[in-house]
């Protein structure tokens, strides 16, 4: 690992010793003088189900009614088995699924399709390998109408948030995977989302790129402010990453609590029970 990135995971460390001891993402933001720039993000009795598709119970499988509510500058986890609907959510979220039933709103407007405050980071990075680092970085940008010094400045300034601006002139196969992982995330930073999506960000890494992305991530959280849901099978890192986790059953919520109030006891217990 380069200097650059050691420097950066140090400095991320204070800042989530901040947050553990604060646990409060809106104090921690106001001590460092930024203001938030997360948007709020409303569910009510949103449901959606495929057709010809029956999960255990008989009932057609998918998501819902589902009522979820989460502040401006959250960072909710998402958790839940197989099956429960956590791809679904976010599916419905990006707008690539239509609810059957139900409302969506971002910051107050309806939510019926795809937005540009919002981008989604899955674990399969579908990076361009025909582009450098900063190409793939800056990609999301063509389409804002800004000028090209603009979007260098800010897909180099996302590289930086990851510890990776030496690396912009990389090609995408000379990156180990968890640098692959920082430059998707990087691709979101860039357009400064309001509500930033990660499905299982960063599973396919090993324990400790895994628990130093998650570090980053709360440090990049901290200062952007954006709002974040963040799904994850490990409850462990549900209850690290989260200020608040919610945990999906049957397409259903099972639970929805202070990150700080729960046990990994209480979490399995709310996942296994019928
Ligand atoms: N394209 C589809 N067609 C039919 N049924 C689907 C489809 N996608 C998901 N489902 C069903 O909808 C339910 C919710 O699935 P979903 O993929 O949202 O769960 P998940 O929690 O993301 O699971 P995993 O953790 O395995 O990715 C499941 O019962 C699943 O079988």
């Amino acid at each position: 690992m380069n200097d650059a990135v050691n420097r950066s995971s140090t400095a991320v460390k204070s800042v989530v010793q901040v947050r553990h001891a604060s646990s409060s993402a809106q104090d921690a933001l106001m001590n460092s003088s930024q203001s938030p720039v997360g948007a709020a993000l409303s569910l009510t009795n949103v449901e959606y189900r495929y057709a010809g598709n029956r999960a255990g119970d008989g009932q057609p499988a998918g998501l819902g009614p589902l009522t979820l509510s989460i502040q401006p500058g959250e960072f909710v986890c998402v958790v839940g088995p197989s099956g429960s609907g956590k791809s679904t959510l976010l599916g419905l979220l990006s707008g690539f699924l239509k609810p059957q039933q139900g409302q969506m709103t971002l910051s107050g407007r309806e939510l019926s399709g795809p937005v540009p405050e919002l981008t989604l980071v899955q674990q399969e990075h579908a990076l361009f390998p025909w582009l450098t680092v900063l190409g793939n970085v800056g990609f999301g940008l063509k389409t804002r109408h800004l000028s090209r010094q603009e979007q260098e400045r800010r897909a180099l300034a996302a590289l930086k948030q990851v510890g990776l601006e030496e690396y912009a002139p990389r090609r995408i196969h000379q990156l180990s995977g968890g640098q692959r992982q920082r430059v998707s995330l990087a691709r979101a930073l860039a357009v400064q989302p309001s509500l930033l999506l990660l499905d299982e960000p960063f599973s396919a890494l090993d324990v400790t790129t895994r628990h130093q992305l998650g570090e980053e991530l709360l440090g990049i959280w901290l200062t952007q402010g954006s709002t974040v849901l963040f799904v994850t099978h490990n409850l462990d890192e549900a209850l690290s990453l989260g200020q608040r986790v919610v945990a999906l059953r049957g397409g259903q919520l099972a639970l929805d609590a202070p990150a700080q109030d729960l046990t990994l006891q209480d979490l399995k217990a709310s996942l296994e029970s019928a």
